[in-house]
Formats: C-alpha cells, sequence, structure tokens
C-alpha cells in the first residue's frame, strides 16, 4: 500500500522534520522504486531536507526528490511482496499545525523500522540460469553461475554467459571478482566487472585463464562472485586549484615502494639493535654506498675482500 503525506506550510525546520518523521514511521517506509513517485505530492522544501535524508539514510535517486529551490516530493511507500496500491493522504490544516508546533515529539526511529532492506533483483533468462547464492551467512559475494561449456585456452580469456539480469538497487553497483579458490589453483581472474543498477541486460562474466593449461567451464559451475557496493555519484565540478596535501604529487612509489617503510610505524629501538631484518631493511632505504670513499672502508662491509676490492684480486686469480 502506498501513501503520501501532503503538506503546505512553509517553511520546516527542525522539529517539524522530526514531525514528518514520527508521522511516516506510523504507517510508511521508504521506497526505492522511483516509478511511484507522484509528482502531485510536494512537501515544501526546508532546511532540514538534507538531515531528514541523513536520519533516514535515504538511498540516492528514491524517495525523496528535489523539485524547485523550495519544494520537493516526498513519498513514501509500504510494499508487500504481493500488491503494491497507492492513495494519496492529505492532513487536515489543523492536523498540519498540531504537527508541526508540537512539542512533545522527540522520537526519531531507527533506519531499520522506516527503510526496508536492498533488495537484489534478479530473473532468469533461460532455463539453465541459477540464481546466485552465497557460501556462508556472512559471505559478501553471491556465486555467479555460468550457464555453457567454454574452453578457456592457456594465457587466453572468454565471456561466460549467466543468463541472468540483475537489477542492482540504486545508489550501488555489482563488482564481478574472482572466487579465489579458482584463481590460486588455476589462475582465473575477471575482467571488466562493473554493473551498473541500471543495466538490466544479460550478466556475463569475463574470464581471463592466466595459467599455463587450458581451462575448461562447464555450465553450471560457480565462476565468480558480485559483490553489491555503495557508492556515491558526486556532480563533477572542474575547478582551477585543487586543495594542497602532504603528497600533493608525488605517487608511483614516492613513499618507498615495496621495501619502504610505512610512514605510520614507530621504530622501536631495542628491535633494530637486535633484528637482523630490521637492520637490513633500513640499509636498504638508505642511498647505496658506491663512493671510492666508502671503498675505502672496508670494515663497514660484510661482503669479501675480493668483490670489494676487485683490483687486488685480479692478480690472485691469474
Ligand atoms: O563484467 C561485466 C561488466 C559489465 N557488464 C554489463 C553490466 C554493465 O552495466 C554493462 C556495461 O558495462 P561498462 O559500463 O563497464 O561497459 P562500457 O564498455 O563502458 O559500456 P557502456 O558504454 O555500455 O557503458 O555491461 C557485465 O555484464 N559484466
Amino acid at each position: 500500500m502506498t501513501k503520501m503525506f501532503h503538506c503546505t506550510r512553509t517553511p520546516w525546520h527542525g522539529r517539524a522534520s522530526q514531525n514528518l518523521l514520527r508521522l511516516s514511521t506510523t504507517r510508511f517506509t521508504l521506497a526505492h522504486n522511483s516509478k511511484f513517485i507522484s509528482p502531485s505530492v510536494r512537501v515544501p522544501f526546508c532546511s532540514s531536507l538534507l538531515r531528514i535524508r541523513s536520519r533516514l539514510s535515504v538511498p540516492p535517486h528514491s524517495a525523496i526528490q528535489r523539485v524547485s529551490r523550495r519544494s520537493f516530493t516526498y513519498h513514501r511507500v509500504t510494499m508487500s511482496p504481493a500488491t503494491i496500491s497507492s492513495a494519496q493522504v492529505t492532513e487536515s490544516a489543523t492536523k498540519k499545525r498540531k504537527l508541526v508546533d508540537s512539542e512533545d515529539v522527540t522520537e526519531v526511529p531507527s533506519r531499520s523500522a522506516i527503510s526496508p532492506a536492498p533488495v537484489l533483483q534478479v530473473k532468469l533468462l533461460s532455463d539453465k540460469a541459477k540464481v546466485p547464492t552465497r557460501g556462508s551467512a556472512l559471505a559478501a559475494g553471491y556465486d555467479i553461475y555460468g550457464v555453457e561449456d567454454f574452453l578457456i585456452k592457456a594465457q587466453d580469456r572468454g565471456v561466460i554467459a549467466t543468463d541472468l539480469a540483475v537489477a542492482i538497487p540504486a545508489g550501488y553497483y555489482g563488482r564481478i571478482a574472482p572466487r579465489s579458490g579458482l584463481a590460486t589453483k588455476h589462475g582465473l581472474q575477471t575482467g571488466a566487472g562493473v554493473v551498473d543498477a541500471d543495466y538490466r541486460g544479460p550478466l556475463k562474466i569475463l574470464l581471463f585463464n592466466q595459467s599455463n593449461e587450458d581451462f575448461q567451464v562447464h555450465a553450471g559451475d560457480r565462476i565468480a562472485q558480485m559483490v553489491i557496493e555503495k557508492i556515491i555519484t558526486p556532480e563533477v565540478v572542474a575547478v582551477a586549484e585543487l586543495d594542497e596535501t602532504e603528497r600533493g604529487e608525488n605517487g608511483f612509489g614516492s613513499t618507498g615502494g615495496f621495501g619502504g617503510k610505512p610512514t605510520n610505524v614507530v621504530e622501536d629501538v631495542a628491535m633494530k639493535e637486535t633484528d637482523e631484518k630490521t637492520v637490513f631493511v633500513e640499509q636498504a632505504t638508505e642511498p647505496v654506498a658506491t663512493s671510492p670513499a666508502s671503498e675505502n672502508e672496508p670494515e663497514k662491509t660484510e661482503a669479501p675482500a675480493e668483490e670489494t676490492a676487485p683490483e687486488q684480486s685480479e692478480p690472485s686469480r691469474k
């Protein structure tokens, strides 16, 4: 059942927004499907809009749509699996004033009370398609099943059909990731891998066979996994200057490369004195001593004498 609250009082501030929230919790939860939004249902725009958004954790493009500087569409819906119908509720002027001016409203609902968990809708496009599954209760990824036999030659790649179409919730995307077992045992990696929330075509899995042996994919195999990740899509703004940071333009190994010292680690002096590995790393980060001066100081190197003084060792080999 869909119900919408209509108010004409403006502007709304803090407590008014709480009233709005409280009102919403009695009957409404938030809609994730913009097709249910009616342009005729508007409430005045107020400075609390952002707060309402943050308290409700409203996903982008869902329940609140700004219409103009002063108004926005606010839409809530309670969805039952079977039916969704809609109706508009216009509160009386007295009730509206009560709601706006009430002093005793402090309760703000928790997110779980008002916002349904996002749903990953899947459509099976053939009899061979399988609904993605998760391997354990807290598994992050949904295992994706291929629907065809496919030989991926060594060091080659293949695009495997899944005969699945998906509707990822707005504000999220699907990341296709390798299954670690296939990656470690058979060198199978995934490529491409960004499934947009508005994509409704058949989901395909790009697999790279990085091993030196051909890999046979069988219909019904779990070939990859899809992780649903939250994203933001901020407005892009071209600026003349970017803000300054400590790193600045340094990148590509500027902090020391693979063996470099992490800058956030405080050295343990006692360990430095006793641990050979630590001493080695210390030396590696210093400039290598190549000047003639260092060659004149053999006590500072552990290398055999003939390697540090080749001009002396050469005659003895002859
Ligand atoms: O591993 C993947 C990656 C993408 N897709 C689908 C979903 C995604 O939404 C669509 C487009 O992907 P993407 O945007 O990465 O491709 P593009 O080359 O930029 O194509 P487009 O111009 O259509 O966006 O293809 C898959 O099925 N599997």
